[in-house]
């Protein structure tokens, strides 16, 4: 929930010509700027720039590198105006995590899936943003929004390494985001230059409070980084949320998703904290990163339901974290179990898992135990779940139907055991 991003699905990646940047090859002197990076040979992973395989994109301006502080990174600002039907994005990462993403295809333009379409012209847009009294802006339902409805589709103006910004100076922080951020296609910049700004000097106020953090990166080299995505920033904080957002890395896509029914009207508010976080340290949290005094009933409640609500929390951690014990350990009985009162305490809490998601554990589940015919209904309807709330990201739902053919296949070898011979 809340920050959980999805893991990157890489057998479908496209990997045409990424790997090219992982070679000790020299980069182009005039792309580099700084002196050192000139230097050649470059040590291992140094090597050239990701370029986009296709002909039709290209980076809008020759990528910007950062003088090299150690000799297994370069770190670059890349900036493409055309993503996305020109929303336009500039990322300020290493060389290989831009390979990696590039490699992902996430710089193509696909169309969505039929579902997302299919909700957009025919139901129209979700959200609008207005003032939402004693919040600034907010996001508030402009039509009733079911749960489990994908409500926002996001994509980052700037998005960067926190390696790199935990290296630089201030100043040099500064002035590589305003440049990251005069790249970018003039409504874009707009849009962002009118977010609300929290404390701090220039564009850190805007970073402050306007950014959310992803991981980008394969494997090991995975990577935190600051996301500031200009549409989702407009939604407020509630410790009692309505919705919570995901990321894909394979779209570099944000999503928003309802976790109940929103009526038009209603503000749509996610939590800014880890759900299970308590009231006293969270009020603080919200305080003194977010600069607001938090009004939700949860901090303001009578006190009963609020311990009550935080006790249901911290079950709903512990059952989950007990149901992954009981499955490593091979007591798949008792992990179903596990993930049935999981599944219960989750709705009393009002947060909701979304059905395919919990259909994926327990057809997972029905399989480790042998029990192919279960496995192959729960696998049949995460994949309806899947469909239905189709997420631009069809990673999920390409697993979903690759363990359901898994699952009907042992089915289909169980009833017929001449199936195999014949
Ligand atoms: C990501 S922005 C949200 C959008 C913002 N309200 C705006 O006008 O653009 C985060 C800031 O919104 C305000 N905010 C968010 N949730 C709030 C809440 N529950 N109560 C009061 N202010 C809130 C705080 O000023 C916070 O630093």
């Amino acid at each position: 929930h809340g920050t959980a991003h999805e893991s990157r699905d890489t057998t479908n990646s496209q990997t045409a010509g990424i790997y090219t940047s992982r070679q000790d090859t020299c980069p182009t002197p005039a792309i580099l700027r700084s002196p050192r990076a000139q230097e050649c040979p470059l040590p291992g992973r140094l090597g050239i720039l990701p370029s986009i395989p296709s002909s039709t994109l290209a980076w809008s301006q020759p990528p910007h590198c950062l003088p090299p502080t150690n000799t297994s990174r370069l770190d670059c600002l890349f900036t493409l105006q055309s993503f996305r039907n020109g929303h336009g994005t500039s990322v300020i990462t290493s060389t290989t995590t831009m390979s990696d993403l590039v490699g992902a295809g996430v710089f193509v333009d696909r169309p969505s899936p039929p579902a997302a379409e299919r909700r957009e012209s025919t139901l129209g847009k979700a959200y609008r943003v207005q003032n939402v009294p004693g919040r600034g802006k907010g996001v508030v339902a402009a039509r009733r929004i079911r749960q489990g409805e994908i409500l926002m589709v996001d994509v980052p103006a700037v998005l960067v390494s926190m390696a790199v910004l935990a290296e630089l100076k201030p100043h040099l922080r500064r002035r590589l985001i305003k440049r990251a951020l005069e790249g970018l296609p003039a409504e874009t910049r707009q849009k962002v230059e009118g977010l609300q700004r929290g404390e701090g000097q220039g564009v850190d106020a805007l970073l402050g409070t306007n950014t959310e953090s992803v991981m980008l990166g394969e494997g090991e080299a995975a990577e935190v980084h600051v996301g500031l995505f200009a549409e989702l920033a407009r939604i407020n904080h509630s410790c009692r949320p309505n919705a919570y957002y995901r990321f894909s890395q394979n779209r570099l896509t944000m999503e928003v998703v309802a976790y109940r029914t929103i009526e038009a009207g209603q503000e749509v508010l996610m939590s800014y904290t880890p759900l299970k976080m308590k009231r006293a340290p969270r009020r603080e949290y919200l305080q003194q990163h977010w600069n607001f005094n938090c009004d939700c009933p949860l901090c303001h409640g009578p006190e009963e339901a609020a311990a009550e609500s935080e006790e249901r929390r911290t079950h709903i951690d512990e059952l989950r974290a007990t149901m992954q014990d009981a499955k490593a350990n091979g007591y798949f009985g008792d992990a179903i179990a596990i993930a049935h009162d999981w599944r219960d305490f989750c709705e009393w809490e009002d947060l909701p898992l979304l059905p395919a998601e919990f259909y994926d554990i327990v057809a997972e589940l029905h399989f480790l135990a042998g029990d192919w015919e279960k496995a192959a209904t729960y696998a049949r309807m995460a994949v309806d779940g899947w469909v239905r709330f189709g997420s631009v990201d069809g990673s999920r739902l390409e697993r979903a139907c690759a363990f359901l053919e898994r699952a009907s296949a042992r089915l289909r070898e169980a009833l017929e055991p001449s199936y195999k011979k014949g």
